[in-house]
């Protein structure tokens, strides 16, 4: 189960931009937009990517599923050169992309499904298997028959996750697959997700702006900022790094002054009976919960993650 599954060594993407300089002029401008990645994912792992907007993160997805060509350094997933031999690896991986979807947008799903089968020579008994698992866990049941533009976007998304699926891929990249979801269809798509890996010991590669996917999901996360491998390691791990702070969002009973003397929190901001609390990241709301409760009129409370962005810039600040 520990083999190197996905290895990239001083991996590269540079884009050629042109860009108007004046009235006839056009400027060519490098975007290197990879700038020399490289990091190895084991068979069986479930690991973040993530990363500010414009980091490289797309674009090294787009790499791995040979979309994209690198213009330098080497890749291989399972064994093989994506760009090279795009449609053998195409067997072996599933993508999903939460921005976009891959299914016929006027067909019913489950006339998509039936497209996919054909499309990657599904054998008929492995398709229905896998096809009912998925409509299961997912719950699809009453959706099968709806087409695609009828769906919402939380349906969408397991009908998309679905199909990346279909064929058994050994690997997994998910894009945002958590993006605009309310927190039931989340929970569902994050339970789905930890369950695959679990028990079909798919390697699942997951870039998200959501902490909570990550926190959930994945021992193991890298950062990139400006196309370089910034961090790779545990989440915990990158809280430390950046000092990054946790909020707990507490609701009293009424309006009161702002809580004081909690050991390892202090209060940032209050607004009539809600009042904010930051803590360390990496410390747990436990034993700050149990001090609150004892000693004001709690009613309720939740725990709000930092933005990835945060923690980024608060990691910059660090070193
Ligand atoms: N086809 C392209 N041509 C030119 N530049 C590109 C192209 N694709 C991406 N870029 C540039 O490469 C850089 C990395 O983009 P990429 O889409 O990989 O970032 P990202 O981390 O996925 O960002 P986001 O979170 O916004 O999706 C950006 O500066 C982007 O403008």
């Amino acid at each position: 189960m520990d083999e190197d599954f996905i290895v990239l060594e001083g991996l590269e993407k540079v884009f050629q931009v042109r860009r108007r300089a004046g009235r006839l002029r056009r400027e060519r401008r490098e975007v290197r937009a990879v700038d020399g990645i490289s990091f190895t994912v084991r068979r069986g792992e479930m690991v973040g990517y993530i990363g500010p907007n414009g980091a490289g993160k797309s674009t090294t997805i787009k790499m791995l599923t040979g979309i994209l060509t690198p213009s330098g350094g080497r890749l291989r997933v399972a064994g093989v050169d994506p760009s090279r031999e795009r449609t053998r690896l195409a067997r072996r991986i599933g993508v999903v992309f939460g921005q976009r979807t891959t299914l016929w947008w006027d067909l019913p799903l489950r006339d998509s499904y039936a497209l996919m089968r054909r499309m990657y020579r599904i054998p008929e008994a492995r398709f229905r298997e896998n096809l009912e698992r998925c409509v299961e866990l997912l719950d699809l049941g009453g959706l099968l028959e709806v087409p695609v533009r009828q769906l919402s976007l939380g349906q969408r998304m397991r009908g998309d996750i679905t199909a990346a699926l279909l064929h058994d891929p050994d690997v997994l990249y998910l894009d945002e697959p958590t993006i605009g979801l309310d927190v039931v269809s989340k929970a569902t798509v994050r339970r789905f997700l930890s369950g695959l890996n679990a028990t079909e010991g798919t390697t699942v590669l997951l870039t998200t702006h959501d902490l909570t996917d990550i926190e959930q999901l994945c021992k193991r996360v890298m950062v990139i900022d400006e196309g370089r491998l910034m961090y790779d390691g545990e989440l915990s791990g990158l809280h430390e790094v950046g000092e990054s702070e946790r909020t707990l969002v507490v609701d009293l009973e009424r309006e009161l002054p702002p809580i004081e003397g909690v050991d390892g929190a202090r209060t940032v901001r209050t607004d009539g009976p809600r009042q904010w609390l930051a803590f360390p990241a990496s410390a747990s709301a436990a034993p700050i919960v149990s001090q609150i409760a004892d000693g004001w009129p709690l009613v309720d409370l939740s725990v709000r993650e930092p933005d990835i962005e945060d923690v980024i810039a608060r990691m910059y600040g660090a070193s």
